[in-house]
């Protein structure tokens, strides 16, 4: 059974007084023990994608799916106190800047210390609980490589640098032992080492408890580094998901494609100082969305069949959304 199952799901927000799609059916199935990136360039709703999953979307925004489930249970007709406890207790959510989710008036030990309720704890006598948090607390930060615990657990967040903080943050989603893990571009703006850190410790993660991550990125060699399966958005759209491995061999989407050429590591036959291809022009703005295929404007392969919005079309566990998709030529 799959963990996450979404299914056309709609987000219509409003926009200086105008409903507006920000996402348009979009597709995201998420299994067990699985690192599954999200990828696509700035304003595709990675983040609108993210919220929606832990239900926290402003009340007056539209949404419809066909379905929306979280381990067979649906997430769309349950109450929101029932969603929020399902959400608390199942799913961790790091975000980009580590500094803004954490409380500046608290040291870091107390926070952590806030969520560390699990069964472990309940198992001890109550005076013993406080010796036995600090001692889980100290345990999971050396599991995030944060050596000097005592600095750490006394400190207040704007005391801590920022990769020490995003691996606090890794140790904070670790406590309440989640089935997944949504990493919404952790190494954003991290020097490598960090970044490789990072990295090790996320797939570190999900191969040992197999906690699943949705891992949220720009950075596609950050990406093929950890993770198993690839869904890519653009403009609130999905337009091709299936195994990294396939995808990276044989895109089928333009987009996806352009996406992967624009990265200088995954072109190996690419010579020294040659320039890099990319889509002209810029992902357009809410206000002014194409209809049907929304590359269309960008896409050289794009005809007028393209202001109809293409169907999901399905090779093996491949899935993508394109009339005119690349290799189809050869199949005529
Ligand atoms: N609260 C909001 N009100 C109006 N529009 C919004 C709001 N939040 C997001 N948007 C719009 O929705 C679209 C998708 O935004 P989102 O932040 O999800 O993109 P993203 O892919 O996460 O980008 P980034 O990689 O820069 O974080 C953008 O056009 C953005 O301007």
């Amino acid at each position: 059974m799959s963990l996450l199952d979404i299914k056309n799901f709609t987000l219509e927000i409003d926009v200086s007084g105008e409903w507006v799609k920000a996402l348009d059916k979009i597709n995201l199935v998420i299994n067990e023990g699985q690192i599954h990136a999200l990828v696509g360039e700035s304003g595709s709703g990675k983040s609108l994608i993210v919220r929606a999953i832990v239900g926290a979307l402003p009340k007056r925004w539209k949404v419809t799916a066909d379905r929306m489930t979280w381990r067979g249970q649906d997430l769309l007709s349950m109450t929101v106190k029932a969603r929020r406890n399902l959400i608390r207790q199942d799913i961790s959510v790091i975000f980009q800047n580590p500094i803004d989710s954490l409380d500046p008036l608290l040291p870091l030990g107390a926070q952590l210390h806030e969520l560390l309720i699990n069964k472990k704890i309940k198992q001890v006598w109550f005076w013993n609980k406080n010796k036995q948090k600090r001692k889980l607390a100290i345990e999971l930060l050396h599991k995030v490589g944060i050596k000097n615990h005592k600095l750490c657990l006394a400190s207040y967040p704007h005391q801590i640098s920022t990769d020490v903080l995003q691996k606090f943050m890794i140790a904070m989603a670790l406590a309440s032992e989640p089935r997944l893990i949504i990493a919404d571009d952790p190494t954003k703006g991290m020097e490598v080492n960090s970044k490789t850190q990072i990295l090790k410790l996320l797939s570190r993660v999900n191969q040992v408890r197999k906690t699943s991550i949705l891992f949220v990125s720009h950075d596609l060699l950050a990406i093929s580094s950890i993770a198993h399966y690839m869904t890519v958005l653009y403009c609130g759209q999905t337009v091709e998901t299936g195994e990294l491995k396939k995808l990276r061999k044989r895109a089928f989407h333009p987009y996806t494609q352009a996406l992967l050429d624009s990265a200088p590591s995954f072109r190996k036959d690419l010579p020294p100082k040659s320039k890099l291809t990319s889509l002209a022009r810029t992902i357009p703005t809410l206000h002014h969305l194409p209809i049907g295929c929304r590359l269309g404007p960008r896409c050289p392969r794009a005809r007028k069949d393209c202001v109809i919005t293409p169907a999901v079309r399905r090779v093996h566990t491949h899935h993508y959304s394109c009339h005119f998709p690349l290799h189809w030529e050869a199949k005529q």
